[in-house]
């Protein structure tokens, strides 16, 4: 008889997961299909009123998660929360200040490039470390942006920031692969969460977002929770220091 290759294992059970910005939209989404896969979920986010919310609905349906109030702009609680090491690290928090190019405050800069970035840079070194220092392997994955990528209008200091984390993750996976540890970023299209509310309230920019998509609807949180799937579990062993493209098209002309 033909021997048969055997299907990958999407199962997280015993894995212990860290996700960021997981009181709500994508992180949320990704917390939940972590915990479903049978993670331990320790889900990181500042409202920790929101987040124990969310945690507390996980647990009702038989999933195992926790909640950990972090603000990962504060360095030392970022390096505190990652002392002991997780299998799958996924990093969701961003911040998006959007405004024309020439008006652009250093305030707004410094913002969006402290959580986008800078946060997101030591998350990864502190994770890795974590790993290296107990002998083990894991998975890093960012939800970038299709906006690390092409530009966008209004859209420069995202878009700076989106494309630094696609170099980051270049960096990070050729110093880490041979330990083992695997580093990607999801880069998702427009996606229907709080962060995006402006863009789709707004008649003009929403028909923008609709010129450039080439399927008929904008994205879903659903949307994206294959992807964290498959790039925590051993599904995704062969792939580190590359990005998730799910653009709905957008960057195919
Ligand atoms: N929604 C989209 O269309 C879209 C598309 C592409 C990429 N993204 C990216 O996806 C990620 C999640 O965005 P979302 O759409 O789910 O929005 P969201 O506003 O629902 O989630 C962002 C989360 O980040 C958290 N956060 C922000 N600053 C933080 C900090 N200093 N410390 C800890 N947490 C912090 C927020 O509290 C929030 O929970 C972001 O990185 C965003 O850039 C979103
Ligand atoms: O541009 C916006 O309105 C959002 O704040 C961004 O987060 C984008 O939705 C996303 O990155 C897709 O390009």
């Amino acid at each position: 008889m033909t021997e048969l290759p055997r299907t990958p294992s999407f199962d997280l059970s015993g894995k212990r997961a860290l996700v960021t910005g997981a009181s709500s939209g994508i992180g949320l989404g990704c917390a939940v299909a972590l915990a479903e896969a049978g993670a331990h979920v320790v889900c990181a986010a500042r409202r920790a009123d929101v987040l124990q919310a969310s945690v507390d609905a996980m647990r009702t349906q038989g999933w195992s998660a926790d909640a950990v109030a972090l603000d990962q702009v504060d360095l030392a609680s970022l390096s505190a929360a990652m002392e002991d090491p997780f299998d799958v690290v996924l990093n969701s928090a961003g911040l998006a200040r959007h405004s024309a190019a020439v008006d652009t405050t250093p305030d707004d800069y410094d913002a969006v490039m402290d959580v986008n970035v800078k946060a997101a840079y030591f998350l990864s070194s502190y994770a890795a470390r974590a790993m290296i220092a107990a002998g083990r392997s894991g998975s890093i994955i960012h939800i970038s942006s299709q906006m690390g990528h092409v530009g966008g209008p209004e859209r420069a200091v995202y878009c700076a920031s989106k494309h630094a984390i696609e170099g980051m993750i270049k960096s990070m996976a050729i110093e880490w692969g041979k330990k083992g540890i695997r580093i990607n970023s999801i880069c998702p299209t427009f996606i229907r969460t709080p962060l995006t509310a402006p863009t789709f309230d707004d008649p003009d920019r929403l028909a923008w977002v609709m010129s450039k998509i080439k399927l008929p609807r904008v994205g879903e949180v659903s949307d994206i929770m294959g992807a964290a799937l498959f790039l925590a579990s051993d599904a995704s062993a062969m792939v580190t220091g590359t990005s998730m493209l799910i653009d709905g098209g957008w960057t195919a002309d």
